[in-house]
């Protein structure tokens, strides 16, 4: 079902009337695990007479609420429909009177503990053991269970907040920080959000300068090597600003999560969230970081208009973090990335999405999926392989991007569908009609709504990947006396090529002998056990457990515990699921820690396969019984 015709995910009539501005006043309840205080909404209708208001909200507890004009506040009336799982209540708010122009709606409510958006930590869940913890994570959906709102990326909205926390931790949030007094911190967005955007974080964290307009933060055990490892985000911040334009956001700032954070890194507005799992000691994977800067352009100033359109955001994010990798390491480099991508791009077709096809289009359908259910890297990659394809089609960089530039700065501050890039690009290109013949080669239906791997592979440079290909065909197709023989033992690989080179290990459907050996072999080559790359670990473990090792089960699941990163995660949980005699193992520990993930981790960790394969048996049913019905005469 679509709840709304803007945006399949969320109820609001945004059609009717939208959010321009929140000030939210927040106080944080570690106790309770709550957060308590008003939002105060500034509408403005976009038609005459409006009656209701339609908002999402997931358990929300609402005292009040009234409606604030320049002749006083009268409270209202609201009703609070039945929840639907994944996707939280309906939210009417009646209008006293048939509404035009612009009003207030103040809402004094308080969250509930178990608020999707929110990860409420004690401080023995820590670095440093002293203080709680609080982090949200809202994208997709889940801005609605920390504040009543239009919750779809069509709205945005600037935002003030004030927010009461514990005098002895810091509070930061998606916004540049004003003024801070002991247990109260001010906080100002100047630049309308999409209320997936919204963020905040409350614990013991410091700050350390590593740019003009840039710090990281984070516990004070993690500062200087977290420093250390992103010492490159002034120079990808530079390069990001030549290819997409100015910088409007003012500060850009990092904040290092708790393990338990579910993501590789989100681009929150001001304030990057990302996860430990990048600190790899030789700044291999702070690519992430070129790619969360990369969406201040591409996702936070354009931004999709809802998640059937999610690559607008993804794709272009991935495209842009390509140029800026090709920028400062080279095209050989820049290439190689977008290949790595590729297999990521093949094992999650083959894997994750095996019996969900209509999940590997460009361009979903949400109607009976929520986005959690329908997130995978294919917006990523294969959103970013399309718009590589289009750039060396219409005439290489030097004619797409100035075209690019043109697309974000025309759509800066809205929100987008894919008609919308497509107008932009043929109104460019066609200004010129010698483009008309490439133009017409592109086979959108294809590219925006076939199923699996992208219908054209460009023409990469392929000289970072050929090492990583001999190698993987070596250990998969020799024994182990051949390997040892072998003089490629002796050739170094950088971390990203052990990756990638281990991920097309993980590919072959059969590896010559995969004994306990041969994986022994390999690790003390590759140095893994020395490794703090958490990607090489996360290959290496399911490389254990194809092998079946059981007595490494204790290594499996240290690595499964050591974080929790949705992408790590669910694949090593996937994985133990189809090994029965390890099942039970995975079973139980995944039980005992999956109080300890944000909901969005412990829900698509273990629960996906069984609810997919229900709800497609379901579909296939409902085909079924549709096409009994036609033949009845
Ligand atoms: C076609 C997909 C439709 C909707 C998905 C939209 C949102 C999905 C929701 O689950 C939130 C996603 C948040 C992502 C944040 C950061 C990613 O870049 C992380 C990528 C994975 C990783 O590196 O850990
Ligand atoms: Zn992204």
């Amino acid at each position: 079902m679509r709840l709304s015709q803007i945006d399949p995910s969320s109820y609001s009539n945004a059609d009717e009337l939208i959010i321009r501005h929140v000030d939210l006043d927040w106080t944080v309840n570690f106790e309770k695990s709550t957060l308590s205080g008003s939002a105060s909404l500034y509408f403005k209708t976009l038609r005459d007479d409006v009656e209701e208001i339609f908002l999402d909200s997931s358990e929300l507890d609402i005292a009040s609420m009234a409606i604030k004009t320049s002749a006083g506040e009268v409270p209202v009336s609201w009703d609070v429909g039945s929840p639907v799982e994944n996707i939280g209540s309906k939210l009417t708010v009646y209008l006293p009177t048939k509404t035009s122009g612009e009003f207030t709606l103040v809402v004094e409510y308080e969250t509930s503990p178990k608020a999707s958006a929110l990860q409420w930590l004690t401080a023995e869940q820590t670095c440093g053991k002293k203080h709680p913890y609080l982090f949200s994570q809202c994208q997709a959906i889940h801005a609605r269970s920390i504040v009543p709102c239009q919750d779809t990326p069509a709205v945005k909205f600037t935002y003030n907040a004030t927010l009461r926390h514990p005098a002895g931790v810091t509070g930061l949030m998606s916004a540049v920080k004003k003024k801070s007094e002991t247990g109260v911190s001010y906080f100002e967005q100047k630049t309308p959000i999409p209320s997936y955007l919204l963020a905040i974080v409350v614990g013991a964290l410091v700050e350390k300068s590593i740019g003009p307009i840039s710090s990281v933060w984070a516990e004070q055990e993690q500062i200087d090597e977290s420093a250390e490892e992103f010492s490159q985000t002034a120079q990808f911040i530079a390069e990001a600003e030549n290819i997409c334009g100015p910088y409007v956001w003012g500060r850009y700032d990092l904040l290092v999560m708790p393990p338990s954070f579910p993501f590789g890194g989100m681009e929150n507005p001001c304030l990057t969230f990302v996860t430990p799992t990048l600190l790899a000691g030789d700044k291999s994977l702070a690519t992430v970081v070129a790619h969360e800067i990369a969406h201040s352009w591409t996702g936070n100033l354009v931004t999709n208009r809802n998640f059937e359109h999610f690559w607008l955001n993804e794709g272009f994010t991935v495209f842009v973090e390509g140029k800026i990798v090709g920028r400062m390491f080279g095209n050989a480099a820049r290439d190689f990335h977008a290949l790595h991508g590729l297999s990521e791009l093949t094992d999650c077709i083959k894997t994750q999405l095996a019996d969900t096809p209509d999940l590997t289009k460009l361009v979903v359908d949400l109607s009976d999926c929520s986005p959690d259910d329908a997130f995978s890297t294919v917006p990523y990659i294969k959103g970013s392989t399309f718009l590589r394809y289009l750039e060396d089609l219409l005439g290489g960089p030097e004619k797409f991007e100035p075209f690019f530039r043109s697309y974000l700065n025309t759509f800066k501050f809205k929100s987008v569908m894919t008609d919308d890039f497509k107008k932009a690009l043929y109104d460019w290109f066609r200004e010129d009609p010698q483009n008309e013949v490439f133009l017409e080669r592109i086979d959108w239906d294809r590219w925006l709504t076939g199923t699996g791997m992208p219908p054209v592979i460009p023409n990469y440079d392929r000289s970072l990947l050929d090492a990583c290909q001999k190698h993987s065909t070596l250990w998969a197709e020799n024994d182990l006396e051949t390997i040892k023989a072998s003089p490629l033992l002796s050739e170094k690989l950088t971390s990203i090529q052990i990756i990638e080179f281990l991920a097309q290990l993980l590919e072959k459907k059969k590896i010559q002998d995969l004994t306990p050996e041969k994986l022994k072999l390999l690790d003390e080559t590759y140095h893994i056990h020395k490794t703090k790359n958490a990607e090489i670990r996360f290959r290496f473990v399911r490389l254990y457990i194809r092998a079946r090792m059981l007595d490494k089960m204790e290594e499996i699941l240290a690595f499964a515990n050591s974080n929790f990163r949705m992408k790590f995660v669910r694949p090593v949980y996937k994985e133990l699921a189809g090994w029965p005699e390890a099942k039970p193992m995975a079973v139980e520990n995944y039980n005992k820690v999956k109080d300890q993930m944000m909901s969005v981790c412990a829900y698509t960790s273990l629960l996906k396969g069984k609810l997919k394969r229900e709800n497609l048996k379901k579909k296939k049913e409902k085909t079924k019984n549709k096409k009994a019905n036609r033949l009845i005469p």
